[in-house]
């Protein structure tokens, strides 16, 4: 992410400063604040910001220092982490208290600027698959007819992403299309119009004066500017001149995902005094989230950032399938169908470095294990589910530990081995267990759609979600080897699922007998309902 080596190095300084006892407390404090100054400068933040910055946190750790070094070190340690994460919000935030809400039923326009190649285009359709997912009815505009292809390439989003649009191959008067479209989806009743604009140099005023033209045509009720989060110091220049001719009244920041310095844009957003509304993540869809100054210097400091994994896990599920599956969890059961939805769920998601950040201590895990590794499990399950039949599917597994030949059959049709089948059985079981245990306690909090803070029960070895500890990747593969090694535990154990009767055997049980450490601590941690 961009400011990632920020983020780390501000972490760093925070963490040496309320670990550190030897020294008195404000010669700590003064050396927290050098290295989180340098950070921060080093990353393109503009030095007024950074000075005022400085002075604020100064002020409020050691005007009081007397008071403060009579602190305890666990109150220490919160004024110091306090103080650091209010500033760095500061710094991110700006003063405009309501930012533009949409309104239903009525036809609201919005107009896209920025510089060429800043990611207008894409986050178009991100605004509009945005919007659509809230119930808006959404058509897209594209009035850029200076680019040979912008209009196949909005074209081609919006039958993606199923959004309406609007263009012409022929016309080559931006004004006129902008308006014939804008016309032709207020008649019809579009409730969000988003317009996308040609991308312009700061120089060329003919070009500044044609998106001034197109401004006082279709009167957008919100003008958007895309920057660029890897632009550096030229952010600031850019945007006041966008500023000058178009008035924008919120910013989008995209790139996000790359590793250029990313202090430029923030320095550029002070200095417009204009909210950021949305950060792009990445080149899908998907990886687009609300920007909140608290969530953005979470993640920012490794703290994680449960609220956007939340936001984007709704945007990205299909809700009659999460509907469904927390209806059976509700009632203790978690078929193989529950657990291909929510699998691909997760990997709709986007990459998982980018979930990743959101959940806290999971952005260290990843250093740990490979993203493709990951990724590549996931979608060997993919292949397997695909290959079994509805009634399997909607099984809860104990079809295959019936009739083993069901393994064979599916082994070979996701080009796996039963081995793998196997073994996504035991996570499925894993799982259903723990719906027993979520029954037992009482259900999931909140009621129908997504759970309020629960979340889906985690696929062991893969990301949790948000309310459901995982069991960790490397128990996973611990056991995962022992099996391996051992051939005769997998048989034994699905032995014993097969003559458990009735119900399922539990997984204490199963996993008790096979004598392992590293299995018993992981049965003991499902037995406690995970
Ligand atoms: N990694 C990453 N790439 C992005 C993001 N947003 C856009 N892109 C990529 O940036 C490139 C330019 O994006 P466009 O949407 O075509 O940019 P534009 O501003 O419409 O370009 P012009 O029409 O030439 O002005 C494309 O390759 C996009 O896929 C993002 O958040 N992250």
């Amino acid at each position: 992410m961009v400011l990632a080596d920020l983020g780390k190095r501000i972490n760093n300084a925070v963490t040496y400063a309320i670990s550190n006892e030897q020294t008195d407390y404000e010669t700590t404090v003064q050396s927290m604040l050098k290295e989180i100054v340098t950070a921060l400068l080093e990353n393109d933040v503009n030095i007024k910001l950074v000075s005022r910055l400085r002075a604020n946190i100064k002020s409020t750790l050691l005007s009081n220092a007397d008071d403060n070094a009579k602190l305890t070190n666990a109150q220490t340690k919160k004024l110091i982490q306090k103080t650091v994460f209010d500033e760095l919000c500061n710094l991110v935030d700006c003063e405009v208290t309501s930012p533009f809400q949409p309104k239903k039923r009525q036809s609201n326009v919005i107009m896209f600027v920025g510089l060429q190649g800043s990611g207008k285009t894409t986050s178009c359709t991100k605004l509009a698959v945005y919007y659509s997912k809230r119930g808006f009815k959404v058509g897209l505009v594209c009035a850029d007819t200076f680019r040979a292809g912008a209009f196949d390439q909005l074209k081609q989003n919006a039958i993606k992403a199923k959004i309406p649009f609007y263009g012409s191959y022929t016309e080559p008067n931006p004004v006129k299309v902008a308006k014939e479209g804008v016309e032709k989806f207020k008649k019809e009743k579009f409730e969000i119009i988003i317009v996308d604009t040609s991308g312009r140099h700061q120089q060329e005023d003919s070009l500044f004066q044609e998106m001034v033209e197109i401004s006082q045509t279709v009167k957008p009720k919100q003008t958007i500017m895309v920057l660029d989060a890897s632009i550096g110091q030229a952010a600031e220049h850019q945007s006041k001149a966008f500023k000058e001719s178009a008035d924008f009244g919120s910013i989008i920041l995209t790139k996000m995902d790359g590793h250029a310095r990313g202090g430029g844009a923030i320095s550029a957003v002070a200095s417009t005094n204009t909210p950021i509304i949305f950060i792009g993540t990445g080149e899908h869809i998907h990886d687009f989230e609300k920007f909140s100054p608290k969530s953005f210097v979470s993640k920012l400091l490794g703290i994680g950032d449960i609220e956007s994994l939340m936001e984007r896990f709704q945007s990205v599920s299909d809700q009659d399938d999460a509907k469904n599956t927390l209806e059976n969890i509700q009632q203790g059961k978690f078929t193989l169908l529950d657990f291909k939805n929510q699998m691909q769920t997760i990997m709709k998601m986007g990459p998982l470095s980018n979930i990743a950040n959101m959940i806290p201590g999971m952005g260290n895990m990843l250093n740990q294990f490979s993203e493709d590794e990951t990724s590549k499990k996931m979608k060997t399950m993919v292949y397997i589910f695909d290959s079994m039949t509805k009634k399997e599917l909607e099984s809860d597994g104990r079809i295959f530990i019936d009739e083993p030949s069901r393994m064979v059959r599916v082994a070979k049709g996701s080009g796996t081995t039963v081995f793998d089948i196997e073994m996504m059985l035991m996570q499925q079981q894993m799982m259903a267990n723990m719906a027993q245990t979520t029954k037992q306690m009482g259900g999931l909090p909140g009621k129908g759609g997504m759970p309020s803070k629960g979340g889906m029960p985690s696929i062991p070895g893969m990301p949790s979600i948000p309310g459901m500890p995982n069991v960790s990747s490397e128990m996973m593969q611990q056991a995962q080897q022992k099996m391996r090694q051992n051939p005769g535990m997998m048989s034994k154990m699905m032995s014993m699922m097969k003559g458990s009767g009735g119900g399922m055997p539990n997984m204490q049980d199963i996993m008790g007998m096979m004598q392992d450490p590293s299995m018993q601590e992981m049965a003991k941690q499902f037995s406690q309902g995970m």
